[in-house]
């Protein structure tokens, strides 16, 4: 998914690998010489790392802060336990029981908040609170909760005592792993579930909920079901927490309400911050450090003051790194590297190459099937007394491009959106190729041929060039070879291949735009809505879009919402004016400029007619 990495880009990835690599091989090789209560103490550090690490895939990597990972964790823990109390004696092993039954439970339990959250489309603020008042419900609940399952007893605020520990053997004689065992064991639980996440997270499932925490709606835009995604993301990190809660139960033998705390909540999102949000490797940095801190500090080194020396370093390494520890190390290693933004000075201008496009159109037509139409019937919107959309009937076929035009607040936006799906019409069709998508989720109708670039460039800042054309020709393809083959021929076409690797908010506002466009075209969609992509353009830029609109037209149905009506005169289309939110007049430009009632409406006084 790398476009023509340098030597020492290729290094700083390996380092990203390499490192994590190395800590467990370490912690391994230094298991067996460790105090045995330091080996014990620094099991809990792991655990709590593996805890913050489930936090960051849903927090650092996916944008939404919960407080709810110590509610599938103190969940995981007991379910684990339950189980691992009433069948361990079947095989000896405890883990198989109780670690599986953990990251069930963890997983189901986030399935039901996360359904929650992101099917009701709650805000950033609602879900933090959301998760939180679950985790106290549960801390509260489980306080007079007794019951008795098999020969495992929840006593309530006595908690559950004759927890299996860490049995790996089998047998009858198996018997719980010393401490020193058991930090290896926790530590190769840990890395293995790290090791799998990361690879999860650097393929195209990681992107996707990168793209997610960076723009929800654009993601949606280029055809996935962003839900989905926040929905399994939000179950795998449940799973994990669920995990972390049933080694947790087995190291400590015990389980109390505790565990759902609001001192234990709000301590995961700390190691996520203190070791660098994003990073998933920045939890166990985190954990581990102030698991260490704590513990030289309670251990008689400065006697007496740990709770607020510990709290100093805390805020100091919060305000001070803002990335985290794993974070200020990037920017300082970056820091020694070219930087790969300076490339953007010497993008070449887009030059639309007829044939290039008529090839992609080609391959467009083979990969997704015919151009589709696009109708509405007596579609209509309404946002209380505002009507942006009022009864509008339109088709647009291929062939010529389309442009809708009208005064400000005429509503051409709105109907764009109506066709799209983010405005779902209150009565009406839409039609896209005869089927009606009226109330079809967004990432459907792009899934069906829709693409569509809205008013303002939507890119995803933070990823490099290459990596939103590939995104959005992967959503399509859902082959790799294939979306770097589309992504590629886009570059090119954009006069950015040797920029590749440049972010894209390194680009000026037209560069976005055709970065934007780019997207759309990585589609292969069977009808475009453009709104207003000549803003911010420069007259040879706008040029090249009026040639590249007039070649796309030929293949697939084009409609541009626009403002500037030179450019709409060089489209050499069909126009519809709209105002008022209705369809006002229909017709060649040439015809619509003669037309009076036009005139007034659109440009309000002749004056200006005759300048157009
Ligand atoms: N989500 C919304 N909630 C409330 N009102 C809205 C919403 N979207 C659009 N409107 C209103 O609908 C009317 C039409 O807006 P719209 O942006 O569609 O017009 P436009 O023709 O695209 O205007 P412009 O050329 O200025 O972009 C405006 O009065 C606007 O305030």
């Amino acid at each position: 998914m790398k476009h023509n990495l340098t030597t020492a880009e290729k290094i700083h990835g390996s380092i990203g690998i390499s490192a994590p690599a190395i800590a467990v091989v370490i912690a391994l090789g230094i298991s067996g010489l460790l105090d045995p209560y330091l080996a014990y103490v620094a099991s809990l550090w792991v655990i709590y790392g593996l805890l913050g690490m489930s936090l960051d895939l849903v927090w650092g990597r996916g944008g939404v802060l919960s407080l709810g990972q110590t509610a599938f964790y103190g969940l995981g823990g007991y379910f684990g336990s339950v189980v691992a109390i009433n069948f361990s004696d079947l095989t000896g092993n405890s883990l198989i029981w109780a670690l599986p039954t953990g990251a069930v439970c963890g997983a189901l339990s986030a399935a039901v908040i996360g359904y929650l959250i992101f099917y009701a489309r709650t805000g950033p603020l609602q879900t933090t609170i959301l998760t939180y008042t679950f985790t106290i419900l549960l801390w509260t609940l489980s306080q007079s909760f007794k019951i008795t399952i098999g020969e495992a007893k929840i006593g309530g605020d006595n908690g559950m005592a004759n927890i299996p520990g860490m049995i790996l053997a089998f047998g009858k004689d198996a018997a719980a792993l010393e401490p020193n065992a058991m930090f290896a064991t926790v530590v190769v639980i840990s890395a293995v579930i790290y090791f799998a996440v990361r690879m999860l997270m650097s393929g195209p499932f990681g992107r996707v909920i990168d793209c997610i925490r960076i723009d929800g709606e654009k993601t949606e835009l280029l055809g996935y079901d962003i839900r989905k995604y926040q929905l399994q993301n939000f179950m795998i990190a449940g799973a994990i927490a669920g995990i972390a809660g049933a080694l947790f139960a087995a190291w400590s033998n015990y389980l109390n309400p505790s565990i759902f705390s609001v001192q234990e909540a709000l301590m995961v999102p700390i190691y996520v911050l203190v070791g660098g949000a994003g990073t998933l490797s920045g939890a166990f940095i985190g954990s581990v450090l102030i698991g260490g801190l704590s513990f030289w500090l309670g251990g008689g080194a400065i006697s007496g003051q740990t709770t607020l020396i510990l709290g100093l370093v805390l805020i100091v390494l919060v305000v001070f790194l803002k990335n985290g520890i794993l974070g200020a190390l990037n920017s300082l290693w970056l820091r020694f590297l070219p930087d790969r933004n300076r490339a953007v000075n010497s993008i070449k201008p887009v030059t639309i190459d007829a044939s290039v496009v008529e090839n992609i159109l080609a391959d467009a037509e083979i990969a997704a099937g015919p151009p589709k139409s696009l109708e509405t019937k007596n579609a209509t919107k309404a946002f209380g007394g505002v009507i942006p959309v009022n009864n509008v009937s339109l088709k647009f076929e291929p062939g010529l491009p389309h442009s809708v035009i009208g005064p400000n607040g005429a509503g051409k936006s709105s109907f764009l959106k109506v066709c799209v799906g983010m405005y779902p019409p209150d009565s009406g069709d839409v039609l896209l190729g005869g089927e009606n998508v009226s109330h079809s989720p967004i990432f459907q109708c792009v899934a069906k041929g829709l693409g569509v670039k809205n008013q303002k460039p939507q890119v995803f800042g933070e990823l490099s060039i290459f990596e939103n054309l590939w995104t959005a020709a992967f959503s399509m393809t859902r082959d790799k070879n294939k979306a770097n083959q589309i992504a590629n021929q886009i570059l090119t076409m954009l006069g950015m291949h040797e920029q590749g690797n440049v972010e894209a908010s390194a680009l000026s506002h037209g560069q976005q735009q055709w970065l934007d466009i780019g997207m759309v075209l990585c589609l292969t969609p069977r009808t475009i809505l453009f709104d207003e992509p000549a803003a911010g353009m420069t007259n040879e830029e706008t040029r090249e879009l009026s040639h590249l609109v007039r070649i796309l037209a030929k293949k697939t149905t084009v409609l541009v919402v626009e403002h500037d009506m030179e450019f709409v005169r060089t489209l050499e289309g069909m126009v519809t004016v709209l105002h008022q939110g209705a369809f006002f007049a229909k017709g060649d430009i040439v015809k619509l400029r003669a037309d009076d009632r036009v005139l007034d409406i659109y440009l309000g006084r002749r004056a200006h007619v005759q300048s157009i």
